[in-house]
């Protein structure tokens, strides 16, 4: 396995006697760094890795997997990893009944519909990189739009005429402002989640247990599902 971090983080691991290895899964972007900061804070011998074109690293007892978001949920459902953190937007999209115990309070932003100001007319088409939850929330207003998978700069989209509305994130705002767009309802409010695979937190629970406290107590997350 490639290991191209040396420095160990100067926080002891948590179980410092005998610490089972753990596999922990986080997205490349946005989440990846405070991601890793915060893990680090909890206790995990955690130090950011450089920049390289390793996917992976081990340092300490924990191995760090850098995925893509969507793949996150993927990772941690089938047990490759033990754990992971991921926005509450990829989770939902993803459809799979995850152990949530965690919010943890960062990246938070909301998934919302959005137009052109002004436009008028039926939804006929709507554009989005979460399809399963457009289609969910579509069903649920009794609409019939077609949902079209997109995979970036989704408003786009709306400002082409290829769709006549768009599902997105917003955050401050500043990309519908800038793009002569409104919000018209918002479906899902959104921030990164810890999730832990169940049959891990069996098997490490004298690792993961201790994390999830840690974490818990650094951010103030509330439990989200039943343990
Ligand atoms: N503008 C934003 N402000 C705050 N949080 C955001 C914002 N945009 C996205 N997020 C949150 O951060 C997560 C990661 O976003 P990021 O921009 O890194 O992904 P991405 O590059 O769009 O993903 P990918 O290309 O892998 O689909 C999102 O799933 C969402 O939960
Ligand atoms: O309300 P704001 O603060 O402007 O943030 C919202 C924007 O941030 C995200 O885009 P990102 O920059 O991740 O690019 P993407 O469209 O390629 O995902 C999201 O898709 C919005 O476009």
């Amino acid at each position: 396995m490639t290991d191209p971090v040396t420095s160990v983080g100067a926080q002891a691991a948590l179980n410092p006697a005998s610490p089972t290895p753990i596999t922990l899964a986080l997205p490349k972007g946005r989440i990846f760094e405070e991601g890793v900061a915060l893990l680090a804070r909890a206790g995990l011998p955690l130090a950011l890795p450089e920049k390289s074109r390793a996917l992976q690293w081990r340092m300490g007892h924990v191995t760090l997997l850098e995925l893509r978001n969507q793949d996150v949920p993927v990772y941690v459902d089938l047990g490759i990893a033990d754990a992971g953190i991921v926005g509450k937007d990829v989770l939902a999209e993803s459809g799979r009944a995850i152990y949530e115990p965690l919010d943890l309070g960062f990246s938070r932003c909301r998934l919302s519909l959005i137009r052109e100001i002004g436009a008028s007319g039926p939804l006929l088409r709507v554009a989005s990189k979460y399809p399963r939850l457009t289609a969910e929330y579509l069903q649920n207003r009794g609409l019939s739009a077609e949902v079209l998978k997109l995979s970036g700069n989704i408003e786009l989209a709306c400002l082409t005429g290829l769709a006549d509305a768009v599902v997105d994130l917003v955050q401050t705002g500043s990309t519908l402002k800038a793009n002569n767009l409104e919000e018209l309802e918002i479906i899902l409010q959104s921030s990164a989640r810890l999730v832990v695979n169940r049959t891990s937190l069996k098997l490490k629970r004298g690792e993961l247990r201790p994390l999830i406290g840690r974490l818990r107590e650094l951010t103030g997350g509330q439990a989200t599902t039943p343990g």
